[in-house]
């Protein structure tokens, strides 16, 4: 079974809908920038209205350790989630669970860049160029996926409810994570698109 993430969470609402639909986890953008950042004092309402067996992820784009351990404190977080330059060393020192994302665009050799994070649970790939800020919305080759890596693939990058069904029968991710394409504008989601999207991803693993 296919797992969903729904990053870009920002509400209350769109965090019961997402649960609702049957997602497996939602995600928190602690990225100043992003017009999905959230504050730690947001994202605990949030984290506290979760029903049980949803996941929260944090997701940080090249915090310091300082933002990081002061989210920690305040949110009920079980997963994190690091989307830049950040070091192996850097992702592990927060004796937490964590994936990695990578942007596939201009990576030269994924083994050697997925392999430093040897402890991840899982690797994000993602259509934005390496170093770059993600949830852009745009899909990439997913020939270039990798086959057979040791560790779960979580695809991103463009999906929607009217691609993920494709995404997974060609690509057989562990996982799918989606933002933009379950929006109805920037940092809200819409419901009839979640709802689309698990309709789908349900359809074909039925
Ligand atoms: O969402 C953001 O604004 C963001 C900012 C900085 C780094 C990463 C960010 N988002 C990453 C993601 O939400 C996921 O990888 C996402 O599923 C892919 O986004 P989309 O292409 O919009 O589905």
């Amino acid at each position: 079974m296919t797992r969903v993430k729904i990053c870009g969470i920002t509400s209350i609402e769109d965090a019961h809908n997402v649960a609702a639909a049957g997602a497996d986890a939602i995600g928190l953008v602690f990225y100043a920038k992003s017009s999905r950042y959230v504050t730690p004092e947001q994202a605990a309402k949030i984290c506290n209205a979760l029903p049980p067996f949803v996941t929260s992820v944090a997701l940080f784009m090249n915090a310091d350790a300082e933002q990081v351990n002061d989210t920690l404190n305040k949110v009920k977080l079980d997963l994190l989630q690091f989307h830049g330059a950040e070091s192996a060393e850097f992702c592990r020192s927060f004796n937490k669970p964590y994936i990695k994302a990578v942007g596939i665009n201009g990576l030269k050799n994924f083994t050697e860049y997925a392999d430093q994070y040897h402890d991840a649970l899982g690797i994000l790939i993602d259509s934005h160029a390496l170093g770059k800020a993600g949830g852009t919305g745009e899909t990439f080759d997913w020939t270039l996926l990798p086959k057979g890596y040791a560790k779960p693939i979580i695809l991103a990058g463009g999906l929607t409810p009217d691609n993920v069904a494709e995404a997974i029968m060609q690509t057989s991710v562990y996982a799918v994570d989606l933002s933009s394409g379950v929006e109805s504008s920037s940092g809200i989601k819409s419901k009839v698109k979640i709802n689309a999207l698990m309709k789908e991803v349900n359809r074909i693993q039925a």
